[in-house]
């Protein structure tokens, strides 16, 4: 078993007509894998399709592994959540302070004292390239981030989890210029270690950070299944 997620044949399909695929792919650990492609060709819900988290009448089909272990179509269970964490293109953060937001994932799925929880918390802010600047305040609200900050809290809440993938939709394109900057160095810092698929608009912006990358084309565009490059 090499990879961490393997895709063979993925579709999404909404009332049996194919809506996006079909692609093939493997994330092998420690890549960082671009999830390409024109607008509506279907990024965001191959993502969703991964974390098996798709809206209402839209069925997946063809094969998904994680670590090995097939993903049945709205079976996945929270062991699976945990594993493979998607993290939206806007940020969610809620009503709590940064470091509740920190802990919001890992407090549902791992058991553990809360002193234990908080340590991996902080790692996963400092993974995430925010501890600097929020270290003396982690008990403040939450909603007092920038929205670059924003975007690496949300980031650090998923890496908290220490998932064996990590999907990121579009984590700048909300985003100035200098806010993009310091997500792109946490995302950065990720490669090699952690195991991305990211989804990004920018070719350039792929180009920097990823070293595959996956190409979904039109079905329109006749392109009979998405190519890795
Ligand atoms: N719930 C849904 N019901 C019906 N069609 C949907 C649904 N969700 C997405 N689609 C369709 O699936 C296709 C792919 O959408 P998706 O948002 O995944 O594309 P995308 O490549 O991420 O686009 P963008 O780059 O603009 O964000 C689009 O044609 C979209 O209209």
């Amino acid at each position: 078993m090499d990879s961490v997620i393997s895709a063979r044949d993925l579709r999404v399909s909404i009332g049996g007509k194919t809506l996006v695929g079909p692609v093939d792919f493997e994330l092998p650990h420690g890549s960082t894998t671009g999830l390409c492609g024109p607008s509506g060709a279907g990024k965001s819900t191959v993502l969703r399709a991964l974390v098996d988290l798709l809206p209402t009448g839209l069925v997946r089909t063809g094969e998904l592994r994680v670590l090995g272990d097939p993903v049945r179509n709205g079976r996945a269970e929270a062991a699976l959540r945990a594993k493979v964490v998607l993290v939206p293109q806007t940020p969610v953060v809620f009503g709590g302070s940064i470091l509740d937001n920190a802990l919001f994932g890992i407090r549902h799925v791992v058991r553990a004292p809360r002193q234990l929880l908080r340590e991996r918390a902080e790692l996963a802010l400092q993974e995430a390239g925010l501890w600097e600047e929020v270290r003396d305040r982690l008990d403040v609200s939450a909603q007092v981030l920038s929205a670059g900050q924003r975007q690496r809290l949300c980031l650090a809440r998923a890496l908290a989890l220490d998932p064996a993938a990590l999907l990121l939709d579009e984590p700048t394109s909300a985003l100035d210029e200098r806010s993009r900057d310091t997500v792109e160095e946490s995302v950065a810092a990720l490669r090699g270690h952690r195991t991305v698929m990211l989804v990004s608009h920018d070719t350039s912006q792929v180009e920097r950070l990823c070293d595959r990358t996956v190409h979904l084309g039109h079905l329109a565009e006749a392109q009979p299944s998405a190519a890795l490059s």
